[in-house]
């Protein structure tokens, strides 16, 4: 049986040949204008990247390798008595294009217990720092401390090929792949549960061992699974997603790119609002003594909130027009799992409530709700209540989908990435309010 590092090369090798033909024979071909609004507001919807690990239609949402969510988690081997797959499994096919065998699995799996020990200066580390430092920094700190492990850097020192490139870069996305759950967890235990540490168990799968080193029950290992498949690509526009291929267009290795990846994952507008939603929910319900709320109740909050200027956490996208799958996914979870939860039941009335008020509101393009309104209940139901560690969950997930990105990066050979900056003045001239620009 082929390992997933011998399928992967056969697939890049495949793939090159298309790469290097549209950049050679239809390099001039349009795939769109720019206008002063993009330039202006971020870029948005400019056609500039390009990614084959997932895809993002804004009516319906993420695909993984053209796989819907319900199709992914149906297409992939599953943990024996398990309703969720292998996130290892996951991996193979962020990676291939290609739905692996249990056999193929399980080979991931091995292949990451391997490489899973942390090193001990990693843990010095996190040790050293103020217990109060918010635990994303603790993750992307401990991320870059480990750069010195990096083999694409050494190779690249040695004077590797650029042919080669995919090759140290898929080790080292792999090693620090498989180490990420057991720092996420060290930082959980050590700042929250009273620097109680748990051992990882290697006869589980990442998932599962995840779950035993956070010290949660099942069946959180299966949230673990779930969360971190659903969290894992967006495309690769997204900020975390963007920053770490931007990072590594300059040959920076997966440490360094995965850490500044992190760090964009950080703000309160991408993958904070995981936090945010929480804490926004508890200060409403805290203003109420702990009632349950009225509709109205919470209309005047969301109205209270966007007249102090400030977002809805939870809700809006930059691409979405709809409402996130990956929200009903975690929703249609809840309603399996957690049926009465009260928490759960809030969710649901901000989501029945909250799109009416943006919509009168009439800013957001999408009034809808992202994966970011609906993560929260699922991790408080089963005791994960600290809610400023949500974004690391997050991280660990989507360490999946940017590590494949760079790796593919490498493989085809993307450049540096350089857009071209103008100046106010000539955006001016372009559009007509002024006759010259000034030279800067
Ligand atoms: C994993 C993820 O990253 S999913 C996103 C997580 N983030 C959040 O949930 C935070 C709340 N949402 C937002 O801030 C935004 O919807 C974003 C950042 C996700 C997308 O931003 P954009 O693409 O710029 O959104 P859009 O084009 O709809 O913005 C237009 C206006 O509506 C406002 N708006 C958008 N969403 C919201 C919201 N949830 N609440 C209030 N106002 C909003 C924007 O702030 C902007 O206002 P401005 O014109 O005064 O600058
Ligand atoms: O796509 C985006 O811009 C934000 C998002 O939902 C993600 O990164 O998961």
């Amino acid at each position: 049986m082929a390992t997933l590092k011998e399928t992967l090369f056969k697939k890049i090798q495949e793939h090159r040949p298309r790469t290097t033909r549209l950049v050679k024979e239809f390099g001039d071909v349009k795939l769109g204008e720019v206008t002063i609004s993009q330039a202006i507001g971020g870029a948005r919807g400019v056609k500039c990247l390009v990614t084959d690990i997932s895809y993002l239609d804004p009516m319906e949402g993420i695909r993984f390798r053209g796989m819907t969510i319900p199709e992914t988690f149906a297409a992939l081997p599953k943990v024996p008595g398990c309703e969720y797959p292998y996130v290892e499994g996951f991996w193979y096919l962020l990676l291939t294009g290609e739905v692996p065998t249990m056999e193929q699995t399980l080979q991931v799996v091995e292949d990451f217990k391997a490489r899973a020990e942390v090193p001990r200066y990693v843990i010095d580390l996190l040790r050293t720092m103020p217990r109060d430092t918010h635990p994303m920094t603790m993750f992307s700190s401990a991320i870059l401390a480990m750069q010195r492990e990096s083999i694409f850097a050494k190779k690249y020192a040695e004077g590797m090929s650029k042919m080669d490139y995919w090759d140290p870069m898929y080790e080292d996305c792999c090693n620090l792949m498989a180490k990420l759950p057991e720092i996420a967890a060290y930082i959980y235990r050590m700042k929250y549960k009273g620097d109680t540490p748990i051992a990882s168990n290697k006869d589980l799968d990442m998932g599962g061992n995840f779950a035993h080193m956070m010290g949660i029950a099942k069946p959180y290992d299966d949230v673990a699974r779930m969360y971190f498949i659903l969290h894992s690509d967006h495309e690769s526009g997204n900020v975390s997603a963007h920053t770490t291929h931007l990072v590594a267009s300059a040959l920076s290795d997966a440490y360094y790119s995965l850490s500044a990846g992190i760090n964009g994952l950080a703000g309160p507008l991408h993958g904070l609002a995981n936090q945010e939603v929480l804490g926004w929910t508890q200060d409403f319900m805290n203003k109420l003594g702990g009632k349950v709320p009225t509709e109205e109740e919470l209309k005047k909050a969301l109205w209270d909130t966007l007249n102090s200027g400030q977002v809805i956490p939870g809700y809006g996208h930059a691409v979405l027009r709809k409402t996130d799958p990956r929200y009903t996914s975690q929703m249609e979870f809840c309603q399996k799992n957690l049926p009465d939860y009260p928490l759960f039941k809030l969710v649901n009335m901000i989501y029945k409530v909250a799109p009416g008020v943006l919509m009168e509101h009439g800013k957001a393009k999408n009034p809808w709700p992202n994966v970011d309104a609906q993560s929260g209940v699922i991790q408080w139901y089963y005791g994960l209540t600290e809610y400023d560690f949500y974004t690391v969950l997050f991280g660990v997930g989507r360490a999946l989908g940017v590590l494949a990105n760079i790796t593919w990066d490498r493989a085809l050979g993307y450049a540096i990435e350089r857009p071209k900056s103008v100046t106010t003045a000539m955006l001016e001239e372009a559009a007509g309010i002024t006759k010259k620009a000034a030279s800067n």
